[in-house]
């Protein structure tokens, strides 16, 4: 009979300023959760009741990363590292704060997530486990749409494909599992996997909260003094599922209703899975029902440390997808330690929420799924393929001449070049993650010059070693040849050795700092590398948009400040003209068909139906201009001085 070894079940909830504290209600114990609901309020079908009681292991109510990661992680870390396969797993809705939990954000080294705090948990332990042999393998596996792909395969450089043993710990083929030796190398392999899955994202429409990704470290360890005592090993995984939503609250269609269908298929199948787990009399564990659930199989099951973590986001109009989603999902409900008492009418409703029943098609795929032979992984070539974000994706656009610094009327059939284009989104678009870009640069020069600073110390604690013991070695042969066993050369030699002693221990306490403000100067270098990847990329996708006509804009769609439509130029050149501050402020584009950039710093606002909005802007007043699209004529002048 499969149990696990450990379950627990924590929430979390993400802070807002209008935390919903009537319906939401969490009492002093620290675990129990009341969630208060309207009476007679239809949720998902069926009658909520009025009131439901959670008992937890805890509930992580506006707590730190590092508290939390106390609470969630540190056991199960420990664990593995004693040989007992160990899982996180954050669920929940949308934008609840699973990766926040999961991974942490890209705003500062003190919030990361579990993830990078379990990596460095685990290079700690196996520092201190001196009496054992480590090694440790990593892994990053994304599920998206039933497919799998390896975040890490575009890695070169020593790696292993899992090998499919007879006994199965290691069941997805094709997977490439790669040795680390330090905190480092395995952060660095996070980041690499979280940069594909950006830049996948971004190929592929922003899956990136739409899929699951599994995060795993392979431990293997041995005793160094038992001869013949044999290998334990075991699997951590970091588990950040996508977000749970109704189908009918997400309101797509095509892809986004696909996704939206896989989503819940999964998490539906990992819920079964979970709950025959828990339960003593199946024999039967429905682990090949999805990949998901398959990809998971040893990291639920069997001798495992399991934690699971319910996101919620407490605002009063999430409360049904909390409530519904999250909370009284069976998988939850019935968890070894975590059982729900209904306060009123859990027995009447049966309790639990219900999924829909599937649709044939479904059905059928589900049959196809099942008899499918072996998981392969899709490699990874929308990222490989996909336009370098690199520096050189800013380079001048060759379709464009100079840029045009001429004011109106002089035509100038340049509209901005890439870069300009570039300069344009940090102010605009892009500023907030171009902030972000900045003040992580700030941060990581900050890491470095403490780093500099202790490698210097560490090397002058080094120098003042080898001076000492020269000293001592010397005066150890001056004594042995003239002041042999006097009390004074007795009681300089131990004053010697004392201090050679406590500069060994000052050197010691700086040695092993180094490691962490190493790791943490690569922490946050990669922050940086990430915001500037988030930031290309953003950039990428808004440049064509900038481009659009307002015409081929859908009615009511946005349109990116800073370009107009040439052919409106004469009314527009002759209005800016005829502005308080005269032709400063000109606009560039006038051949049919081009574009061009207001220039300083007037901005196209938008365009709705007939009316385009035009912002210009001096030192001495701003104008609002009203034009008719059609006629190009100035429909309304406003001035703020
Ligand atoms: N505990 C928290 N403290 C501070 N900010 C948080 C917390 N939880 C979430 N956030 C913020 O809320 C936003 C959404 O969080 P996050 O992206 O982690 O949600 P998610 O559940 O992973 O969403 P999705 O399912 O779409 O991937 C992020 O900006 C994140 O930084």
């Amino acid at each position: 009979v499969t149990v696990f070894r450990i379950m627990k079940v924590f929430v979390r909830s993400r802070p807002t300023a209008t935390f919903a504290q009537e319906l939401i209600e969490i009492l002093p114990d620290g675990k129990t959760v009341q969630i208060h609901q309207s009476k007679g309020r239809r949720c998902g079908g069926y009658h909520a009741p009025s009131s439901w009681c959670f008992q937890l292991d805890g509930v992580l109510h506006l707590l730190s990363q590092e508290e939390v990661y106390a609470r969630v992680g540190q056991e199960v870390v420990l664990g593995a590292l004693d040989g007992y396969n160990g899982t996180v797993l954050c669920f929940g809705q949308t934008g609840a704060g699973k990766t926040y939990t999961m991974t942490g954000t890209t705003e500062s080294y003190r919030q990361r997530g579990i993830i990078p705090r379990a990596v460095e948990q685990v290079f700690q332990e196996v520092a201190k486990r001196s009496d054992h042999i480590f090694s440790v393998q990593l892994s990053y596996l994304e599920v998206y749409n039933d497919t799998l792909t390896d975040l890490l395969s575009t890695l070169a450089g020593p790696q292993h494909l899992a090998p499919r043993e007879p006994g199965g710990r290691v069941s997805i083929r094709g997977l490439s599992l790669h040795p680390v030796q330090s905190q480092e190398e395995a952060l660095d392999l996070l980041f690499e996997g979280e940069l594909n899955r950006i830049m996948g994202a971004h190929a592929m429409n922003n899956h990136s909260s739409r899929s699951h990704c599994i995060f795993t470290l392979h431990i293997q360890s041995r005793s160094r003094s038992l001869s013949g005592t044999t290998f334990l090993r075991s699997k951590l995984s970091l588990v950040d599922l996508a977000g749970s939503e109704r189908l009918g609250r997400t309101g797509g269609a095509g892809q986004t209703l696909r996704e939206a269908t896989h989503i819940n298929k999964s998490l539906s199948f990992l819920e079964q899975t979970i709950l025959a787990l828990a339960d003593p009399r199946r024999d039967h564990i429905p682990f090949r029902q999805s990949k998901l659930t398959h990809a998971l199989k040893h990291s639920l099951g069997g001798n495992c440390n399991t934690v699971l973590v319910a996101n919620i986001y407490g605002e009063e109009t999430q409360m049904d997808e909390t409530v519904l989603s999250t909370l009284p999902s069976r998988m939850f409900l019935r968890c070894k330690s975590c059982y729900l008492k209904c306060v009123n009418e859990l027995q009447v409703n049966g309790g639990g929420a219900r999924y829909q029943p599937l649709s044939e098609a479904q059905q059928a795929e589900l049959q196809d799924q099942v008899q499918r032979p072996a998981l392969s992984l899709s490699p990874l070539s929308h990222v490989t393929e996909s336009p370098a974000l690199s520096l050189s994706a800013l380079n001048p656009c060759p379709l464009k001449s100079q840029p045009c610094s001429t004011p109106l009327p002089s035509a100038c059939s340049s509209p901005p070049t890439k870069a300009q284009a570039f300069e344009e989104f940090k102010a605009s678009g892009g500023a907030g993650l171009h902030r972000l870009l900045r003040s992580n640069k700030e941060v990581l020069q900050e890491r470095r010059a403490l780093l500099h600073l202790l490698g210097q110390e560490l090397n002058a604690a080094k120098r003042d070693i080898d001076a000492a013991a020269e000293d001592v070695q010397r005066r150890g042969g001056d004594s042995a040849g003239r002041l042999r066993g006097s009390e004074e050369t007795q009681d300089v030699e131990e004053a010697l050795v004392g201090r050679l002693g406590a500069l060994r221990t000052r050197y010691r306490q700086h040695h092993d700092q180094l490691g962490p403000a190493r790791a943490e100067v690569r922490y946050c270098q990669h922050l940086v590398d990430r915001c500037r990847v988030r930031l290309l990329s953003e950039f990428e996708s808004w440049y064509p948009n900038s481009l659009l006509s307002p015409r081929e804009v859908p009615e009511g769609g946005s349109i990116t400040p800073g370009l107009v439509p040439p052919d409106r130029s004469p009314s527009l050149v002759s209005l800016l003209h005829g502005l308080p501050w005269g032709g400063g402020c000109g606009w560039s584009g006038t051949h049919p068909g081009d574009w061009g950039l207001v220039e300083t710093g007037a901005r196209f606002l938008h365009h709705r139906q007939r009316r385009s909005m035009v912002v210009c802007r001096s030192e001495r007043a701003v104008a609002v201009i009203s034009v008719d699209s059609e006629t190009a004529r100035c429909l309304d002048v406003g001035l703020i001085k």
